[in-house]
């Protein structure tokens, strides 16, 4: 029995003793001392279970730059640590009511020239033949136009006449009047940018911005998006100007600003495809306007004007656009107007933006290039600042001209 007793505790001793150097065993393996590599030796083989090294050649990827593997697809709500962090605030938009009221002495050129220019004149005691040419002179130094300028002299004339005797808030009345009347105010200069209903897919507004070179196009689109977002729109932008290469970079700035996404392609892309491009995420967004900035185009150049047919024809693959506006730069006057009829030639212009209005003393530019066009001024830039783009009224602008 002592035997059987010894036996069993030997037994048990050397299973014991074999179980304790395999598990041992198995932790070297797994986690062997890490080798040194003495100096001037080759760089030792990785071994199993160390860490990889970064290697030294390959500058570090980011999360979003690294593929991910066949079949897994992204998370829909990721967002990037720096993003979260550098994500600057939205900004708030001024509302646009009174905007023009407020710009109203950046006028200031087109105030002393136009404005104060026709009050002293018409405040002479008596209107002779030279007084009534200089009237003239000054609306057509104003690029009023010739046709409108004649028409106002000749209302202005008759109605002095019958007026007889004049005190300076009559002549500024009469004055007001007669050019409100002759700016207009039965033209639709609200903007259509609101959602399309139901019945037609609910789809976005769809807005065409155009113009030459340098008139203001891409900053009136980004200042414009700040307008609707500030009258509650939601906007997204298209960078169909693929022509100038920071267009796109400058537009996505102003869009960031107010929360709007800008939908861009490749630099040198097919502009329309940009465009068609645009409207379709306007779509899938449920935004309430898309806002396309199309590149600067010499209107001489047939080529890059049936390139700008081609955006609308694209673009209306989802709809009709609903509106297209000419920028024009109100400080080359005449020759703003010859671009305005080639422009109005490829595409129906359905508004007009007058740029720089700021920067020139000929605000009569509003009156020619409503004739020129028979198609309403909708807003006018009065700055560089983000909100100096106001939507256009005539009897405000005529007050910032006259003084009221
Ligand atoms: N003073 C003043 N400057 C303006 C106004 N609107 C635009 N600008 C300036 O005009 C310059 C040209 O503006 P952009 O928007 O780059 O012109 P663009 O028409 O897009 O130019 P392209 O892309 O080359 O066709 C910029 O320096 C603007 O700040 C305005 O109402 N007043």
């Amino acid at each position: 029995m002592e035997y059987v007793i010894l036996a069993v505790a030997i037994a048990v001793v050397a299973i014991g003793a074999i179980t304790g150097f395999v598990v041992s065993g198995r932790r070297r393996k797994t986690l062997p001392p890490s080798p040194r590599t003495p100096v001037g030796a080759p760089p030792a083989e990785p071994q199993v279970g160390e860490e990889a090294e970064t290697p030294r050649d390959t500058p570090t990827r980011t999360i979003e730059e690294v593929d991910l593997p066949p079949g897994v697809t992204a998370p829909e709500e990721t967002v990037s640590p720096e993003a979260a962090v550098a994500a600057p605030p939205l900004e708030v938009p001024e509302p646009t009511a009174g905007r023009l009221v407020r710009l109203r002495a950046r006028l200031s050129r087109s105030q002393t020239s136009l404005g104060k220019g026709l009050l002293s004149l018409l405040a002479r005691e008596h209107l002779d033949e030279d007084t009534w040419e200089e009237i003239e002179d000054t609306l057509l130094t104003a690029d009023v136009g010739v046709t409108p300028t004649q028409e106002l002299v000749d209302r202005l004339r008759t109605r002095v006449k019958v007026l007889g005797t004049r005190t300076p808030d009559e002549l500024r009345g009469l004055l007001r009047e007669e050019l409100v009347a002759l700016i207009g105010t039965e033209a639709d200069r609200s903007l259509h940018s609101a959602r399309h209903s139901a019945a037609e897919a609910g789809r976005p507004s769809v807005v065409l911005v155009v113009g030459v070179n340098g008139v203001g196009k891409t900053t009136t689109t980004g200042k414009l998006a700040r307008v609707l977002v500030a009258d509650g729109r939601s906007v997204v932008l298209g960078a169909a100007d693929t022509f100038r290469a920071a267009a796109a970079d400058q537009l996505q700035t102003w869009g960031e600003r107010v929360g709007a996404r800008t939908v861009r392609g490749p630099e040198g892309g097919d502009p329309a495809s940009v465009a068609f491009d645009a409207v379709k995420e306007g779509i899938a967004e449920g935004a309430d306007t898309v806002l396309v900035d199309t590149a600067g185009r010499l209107h001489t150049k047939t080529g890059l004007m049936d390139e700008l047919g081609k955006v609308k024809r694209v673009v209306e693959k989802h709809g009709p656009v609903d509106e297209v506006l000419l920028v024009l730069d109100a400080t080359t006057g005449q020759n703003g107007l010859v671009q305005a009829r080639v422009f109005a030639e490829v595409v129906d212009i359905t508004g007009i933006v007058l740029t720089k209005l700021d920067g020139t003393a000929k605000g009569g530019i509003v009156i020619a290039v409503q004739r020129e066009l028979g198609v309403p001024v909708k807003l006018i830039g009065l700055g560089e600042g983000a909100d100096d783009l106001a939507p256009f009224e005539p009897g405000a602008f005529v007050d910032a001209l006259i003084g009221d």
